[in-house]
This record gives structure tokens, C-alpha cells and sequence, in this order.
């Protein structure tokens, strides 16, 4: 199998069989298609309450776009993970579709709502660089509209759009103006511009079904509309040595491992020399022999780009999600760092209790997750008194990690356990 359809038959088993893209027809019979740089591209993504209709709204952007020949209409069910995807549990990536408006080419994640998969969220929303809030009319903002709302500020999200969703299952007026200046309340509260933020009501399912277009496909338009304008073409860092995180691995029988990520700064050139840094003490050196973006074949992957690299005598075991692809010399594996950090509070989806000195979560840094221990700076009074940290503090810790990870002062965290943000932090000096 080639290394194109290899891309694109593990992109399926996470978002769709797909037989109308014309891309998959083209790849099937071999060809090599190059990525066209024509329009800037950019990384946005659904994000929300569980239930919402963030599925339903990117089938039908994909449905909109599709009827002006800008995208390959995905359904529902082509979108929604397959059952056996959510065995595969959360080591899964999320899915991501690809469409187009008449100002810029878009990659978007479909992010499951689902508390369980929300440290699939953390890594999807890494690569996001705006987002579509869906929430439900008949519910109003929920607890996991608050949590990604607090994530995808982390991940360095500066503008986010909101679509009211199931404005057709609302009779009361009211209701839908209580729910817009909620939602602006909610954004300026998390740092966003709550007052100016574009705010669309409409129905992701009357879209689909082509009935009341005047809340359903207008409403379409008229968000892709907003995200083209309010959503800030982000600066990409192609001048910097090249990164990305890995986020997924597979082989290709007959020529090798590949990497998945999106890249997070730099330019690579095919036959490029690099190595893979984290996990281990000392780095991985390969060479990457091939590059795919967007399941087409490319001399140079650059940052903001998903990109694939064939990676030469490498075993697939070998390399590992949360590792970073980096030129050689240019990153370092740490253990250990001193951290300023904000523990959420219940209200933010956080702890109800506080915890002490010697605490071990689970630390997410880019595409990687790892054991961590938290402690108090040695000498510190707060040592001295054992003092307990309490949900809504601000502290500063020393962190330790189970294993290394590549990572730079400066670079923000979460901290998880038992299967939510409890929470965020800034590498403020790396120790080790
Ligand atoms: N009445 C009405 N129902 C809708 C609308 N959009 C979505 N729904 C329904 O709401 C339910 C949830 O929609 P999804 O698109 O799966 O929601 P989601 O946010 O992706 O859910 P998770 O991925 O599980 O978090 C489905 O039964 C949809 O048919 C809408 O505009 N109006
Ligand atoms: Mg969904």
C-alpha cells in the first residue's frame, strides 16, 4: 500500500469512509496530488456541551460547502466516531475534515463532548487556532461549554464564534436573548470579547434537512461568514526551527513508520535530517523520507500544517504520541521544572478538596501525557508549613515527570485526574 493511501486509510478509520472525495479516487489510482497552497489555511474546530449538535453543525457546513463546491459532503454518521474507534478508547485522535470558503482553506476538528474524551479534546483543540462554540437554545451554556471554553483559551484560542444551536426546538424569544448575553457574560469572564463576539441562532439540523432556511442554511453562511472575518488569520512561526508534536503512529508495510502531528513552527524539507525527542533520555536520529499534508504528497511541511513524515529505520514501537519531531539539537527532554500554576475550582469543573505536597496527576503538555509529582519548592515556607493547596489557587510548585518530555520555558500545561482538568499551568524554569 502506498504511503498515500496508507494516510488516507487511517484518516477514514478516524472520520469517514469517504468514496465521493475526489481526493481518495485520486490517490486510489496512484497519482501523486500535491497540496495547493492557494488560500491561507487555518485550523478551527466544534467545540461544546455533550449533545449540542457540534456533529450535526459540521455535517452541515460540510453539506453548505459541498453545494458550492468547496467540500465533499460529510453525513452525520461519516463524522460521528464509529464504534469501534471509541474501543480503541482515547489514545484515538479526533476528527478532521476539510473544507473550503471562498476566503481560506480549513481543517476542522470535530471534537467529542463527551467528558471521557475530553483528553482528546486537549490535543484537538492544540491545533486549533479558532473555534466554533455550539450550545443548545433549549439548555444554555453547561458545564463542558464553560470547560472548553477554558481549554481552548490554554491552547492559545484568541477569538471563538458561537453558534446558538437548536433555535427551531425554542418558541420563546426570550429564551434565545437570555442565552446570547449568557454566552457574552460567560466569553468576557474567560478573557474572551464577549461584547463583539459574533453570535449566530439557527438550526444545524433544519440545514440538513433543508426545511426553515431562514434558520438553517442562511444561518450556515452566515457563520462561515463570521469565523472568515472575526477569526484572525494566526501568524505561522516559519521561521523558526521545525516542530511538531506527534499525536499519531502507524507502519506501512515495505516503507516504514509515520508520524502524524500538526506542526507547530518551522518549515521541513523532504530528506531532512531530525530526531524525535521525549520519552527517552536521549533522542531518536532518523530521516524523513516522505511528507503528506492533507493526504496529498508534498516537498515541505510547514507550521500549521498536519502533516505525515516517513521516518526512516525506525520501528514503529519505537516512537511514541507526545514525542516531538524537532532538527537535530534543537529541543531537549526535561524531567523536571518550576511551575506557576492555577487550580481550578469546582465551579470551573475542578476539585472540591484541596491536596498536599507529593500529589501525583497526570500532565498534559502538547500531544503528550505523563505521571507527574508536585511539590512544594524545596526551602519554601509553604514546605516548611506543609501547607495544602486549595481548588482557586495560584501556586508556585516544582514538578517532576515519570518520564521526559521536550519542552520549553514558557510553554502552558493541564493537569488531569480522574478524568478532568483540575489544572493549568505555565513552565516558568526548567530545572532538569
Ligand atoms: N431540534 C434540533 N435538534 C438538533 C439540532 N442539531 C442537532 N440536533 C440533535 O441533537 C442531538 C445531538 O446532536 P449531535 O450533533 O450529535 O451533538 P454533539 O454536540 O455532536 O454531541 P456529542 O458529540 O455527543 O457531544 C441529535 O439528536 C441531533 O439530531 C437542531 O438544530 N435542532
Ligand atoms: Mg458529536
Amino acid at each position: 500500500m502506498s504511503f498515500a493511501r496508507t494516510l488516507l486509510h487511517t484518516s477514514r478509520a478516524l472520520c469517514a469512509p469517504r468514496t465521493t472525495n475526489p481526493a481518495s479516487r485520486i490517490l486510489s489510482r496512484n497519482y501523486a496530488v500535491a497540496f495547493e497552497r492557494s488560500k491561507p489555511h487555518m485550523n478551527i474546530g466544534t467545540i461544546g456541551h455533550v449533545d449540542h449538535g457540534k456533529t450535526t453543525l459540521t455535517a452541515a457546513i460540510t453539506k453548505r460547502q459541498a453545494e458550492k463546491g468547496f467540500a465533499t459532503y460529510l453525513d452525520y454518521g461519516s463524522i460521528d466516531k464509529a464504534p469501534e474507534e471509541r474501543k480503541r478508547g482515547i489514545t484515538i485522535s479526533t476528527a478532521h475534515i476539510e473544507y473550503q470558503t471562498e476566503a481560506r482553506h480549513y481543517a476542522h476538528v470535530d471534537c467529542p463532548g463527551h467528558a471521557d474524551y475530553i483528553k482528546n479534546m486537549i490535543t484537538g483543540a492544540a491545533s486549533m487556532d479558532g473555534a466554533i462554540i455550539v450550545v443548545a437554545a433549549s439548555d444554555g451554556q453547561m458545564p463542558q461549554t464553560r470547560e472548553h471554553l477554558l481549554l481552548a483559551r490554554q491552547v492559545g484560542v484568541k477569538r471563538i464564534v458561537v453558534f446558538v444551536n437548536k433555535v427551531d426546538a425554542v418558541e420563546d424569544k426570550e429564551m434565545l436573548e437570555l442565552v446570547e448575553m449568557e454566552m457574552r457574560e460567560l466569553l468576557s469572564s474567560y478573557g474572551f470579547e464577549g461584547d463583539d463576539t459574533p453570535i449566530i441562532l439557527g438550526s444545524a439540523l433544519c440545514a440538513i434537512e433543508g426545511r426553515q432556511p431562514e434558520i438553517g442554511v442562511t444561518k450556515i453562511d452566515e457563520l462561515l461568514e463570521a469565523v472568515d472575518t472575526w477569526i484572525p488569520q494566526p501568524e505561522r512561526q516559519n521561521d523558526k526551527p521545525f516542530l511538531m508534536s506527534i499525536e499519531d503512529v502507524f507502519s506501512i508495510p515495505g516503507r516504514g513508520t509515520v508520524a502524524s502531528g500538526r506542526v507547530e513552527r518551522g518549515v521541513l524539507k523532504k530528506d531532512s535530517e531530525v530526531e524525535l525527542v521525549g520519552k527517552n533520555k536521549s533522542p531518536i536520529k532518523t530521516k524523513v523520507t516522505d511528507i503528506e499534508t492533507f493526504k496529498k504528497s508534498c516537498d515541505e511541511s510547514r507550521a500549521g500544517d498536519n502533516s505525515g513524515l516517513l521516518l526512516r529505520g525506525v520501528k514503529r514501537e519505537d516512537v511514541l504520541r507526545g514525542m516531538i519531531v524537532s532538527l537535530p539539537g534543537k529541543s531537549k527532554a526535561h524531567t523536571k521544572f518550576l511551575t506557576s500554576m492555577y487550580v481550578l475550582t469546582k465551579e470551573e469543573g475542578g476539585r472540591h478538596t484541596g491536596f498536599h505536597t507529593n500529589y501525583k496527576p497526570q500532565l498534559f503538555i502538547r500531544t503528550a501525557d505523563e505521571a507527574a509529582t508536585l511539590v512544594w519548592p524545596p526551602g519554601s515556607e509553604q514546605e516548611k508549613d506543609d501547607a495544602m493547596v486549595m481548588p482557586g489557587d495560584n501556586v508556585e510548585m516544582v514538578c517532576s515527570l515519570n518520564k521526559p518530555l521536550a519542552m520549553e520555558q514558557g510553554m502552558r500545561f493541564n493537569v488531569r485526574e480522574g478524568g478532568r482538568t483540575v489544572a493549568t499551568g505555565l513552565i516558568t524554569r526548567i530545572v532538569e
